[in-house]
């Protein structure tokens, strides 16, 4: 049971501390922009406009508390004194680039974060109050302290800066983009071993200590009872013994009626409940950081088998995979995506990756790095539930992609359904005018299939023309295609 909670302790760590890396690469990055957008300034006297100047980018850009103009060690211009002048004594002029700083004038007790840019003798300061940057670190995790490093200074939870850093911390994580580094300090997990033995120590006999152990160890066996039903430590344990089989459903093209891929969709079969559907285990995973895991075996399952069966298909094939906001947040998706490229240099095979809505995917510099890289390996986006969340549009730009599907709710009644036609309509307008193609899912009819050719699909995935099936006889269907 220790070993459990120090596992999941381990597991909800690393998670934190690439959430938090994203954020702080957000504020820094605001910095840049801030200082950026002042440089053009300093051409300039501390007159009205440039005080302004300075002053308006301090109101608009995000988690900036001050901008102030230097000249050498001079500040001749601030956001808040305005054009009054302050000489810094060399050693408290920050070096150019990030420095932390225990407090200034303004707020001597209060952490903050400066960015210096040096532009031919004049430069930039812009101040981050260390406020937000300690309510980063200041993640919802109890078991966890996590900390800040930068050119030697550390700042804390509690917003101190430390000249030293806990020695004890079990992860670290440096930005790929900013020279700083995140640790993660576990704060020891309570363990009932040790919480026993606490008590012991106090109350050596007595009625008491017999009532406290036997009420102590009876909720330990009854949590630990509940917990082996839960169906998320049944998951975690699916997912050690590798119990979860990917299926596939075959994804047709419109016009020549070929199958030309398939979207992989994991099943379930636990040895005692039976059928557990996605739907279910799914939501969990996302929800308990075992999402990844899930990917991750997709991938590697239907890498194993088309290696093993060694299937040139009769044409380009492409396979996709359903990915989640937790997969975008580092790089482990390309690796796997290569180690599946590796693993099948037959031709023929493609990558796809469908993109939900269930949670949304934040458009940090890792998710655009990620995309960029996904792009030059020949992975081919696909965004799925289109027209059904929020931030549809928002996808399109953010993810440039090949396909687009158009939802199952949508398919079914799409042929006396007006407003659906419409919403439909539209769909693949938007898709034609953005170069994609469009996956009409849920296709139950040979009615539907021909109203949504007629206006424009270009591929069908649905019951009409299969059922997700066992890999083998996808296989099996991709060397006698289906007609
Ligand atoms: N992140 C991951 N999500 C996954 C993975 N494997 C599955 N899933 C998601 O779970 C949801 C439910 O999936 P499933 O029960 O497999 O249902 C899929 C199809 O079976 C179903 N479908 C297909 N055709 C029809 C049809 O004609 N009628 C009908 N009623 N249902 C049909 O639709 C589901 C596919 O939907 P979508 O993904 O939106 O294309 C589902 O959201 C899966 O994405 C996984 O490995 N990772």
């Amino acid at each position: 049971m220790i070993e459990k909670m120090k596992f999941s302790q381990k597991k909800e760590a690393e998670k934190n501390v690439l959430i938090i890396r994203d954020e702080i690469d957000r504020v820094l990055t605001h910095a840049r922009i801030a200082s950026d957008a002042a440089a053009h300034l300093l051409a300039g006297q501390c007159d009205a406009a440039t005080q302004t100047g300075i002053r308006k980018i301090v109101a608009t850009t995000p988690d900036i508390r001050t901008v102030s103009l230097l000249r050498g060690n001079e500040i001749y211009c601030s956001s808040v004194f305005g054009a009054q002048y302050f000489r810094l004594a060399a050693q408290s002029t920050p070096p150019a680039g990030f420095s932390l700083m225990d407090g200034n004038a303004l707020t001597p007790y209060r952490s903050l974060l400066i960015y210096h840019a040096v532009h031919a003798g004049k430069s930039v300061m812009v101040g981050i109050d260390g406020y937000y940057l300690q309510y980063k670190l200041k993640i919802n995790d109890r078991r966890t302290d996590y900390q800040m490093t930068l050119n030697g200074l550390t700042l804390n939870a509690a917003g101190q800066v430390l000249t030293h850093r806990d020695p004890t911390a079990s992860l670290r994580y440096f930005s790929p983009e900013y020279q700083y580094q995140i640790s993660a300090n576990p704060v020891a997990p309570v363990s009932p071993n040790l919480l026993l033995k606490d008590i012991w120590h106090e109350e050596k006999s007595g009625v008491f200590l017999t009532f406290l152990l036997s009420a102590l160890l009876s909720t330990f066996t009854s949590k630990t009872l509940s917990q082996r039903n839960t169906l998320l430590f049944m998951l975690e344990k699916a997912l050690d013994k590798n119990e979860l089989i990917p299926f596939i459903q075959p994804i047709i093209e419109a016009e020549s009626g070929n199958t030309v891929g398939g979207e992989v969709l994991m099943r379930w079969k636990h040895p005692q409940r039976g059928h557990i559907p996605p739907d279910q285990f799914i939501p969990l995973a996302e929800q308990n950081g075992l999402i990844t895991r899930i990917t991750q075996s997709g991938l590697r399952h239907v890498a194993d088998a088309l290696n093993s069966a060694g299937i040139i298909p009769a044409r380009d094939m492409t396979l996709f995979f359903n990915v989640s906001a937790a997969d975008f947040i580092n790089h482990d998706l390309l690796e796997e995506c290569r180690e599946f490229r590796r693993k099948t240099p037959l031709s023929g095979w493609q990558i796809g990756l469908e993109i939900t809505e269930r949670e949304p995917v934040e458009d940090t510099h890792v998710a655009q790095a990620l995309c960029k890289r996904l792009d030059a390996l020949g992975v081919q986006i696909s965004i799925d539930d289109f027209g059904t969340g929020n931030s549809n549009y928002r996808y399109l730009m953010q993810f440039r992609p090949h396909y687009i599907k158009i939802d199952k709710v949508f398919t079914s009644g799409i042929e006396t359904d007006a407003s659906k036609e419409a919403i439909v309509r539209n769909i693949i307008a938007i898709a034609q005018d953005m170069r994609c193609m469009t996956i009409a899912e849920g296709v139950e009819t040979a009615s539907q299939k021909e109203k949504l050719a007629e206006m424009g699909a270009t591929h069908f995935q649905g019951f009409f023309f299969s059922k997700p099936v066992e890999i083998a006889t996808f296989f099996q269907n991709t060397r006698n295609p289906l007609p």
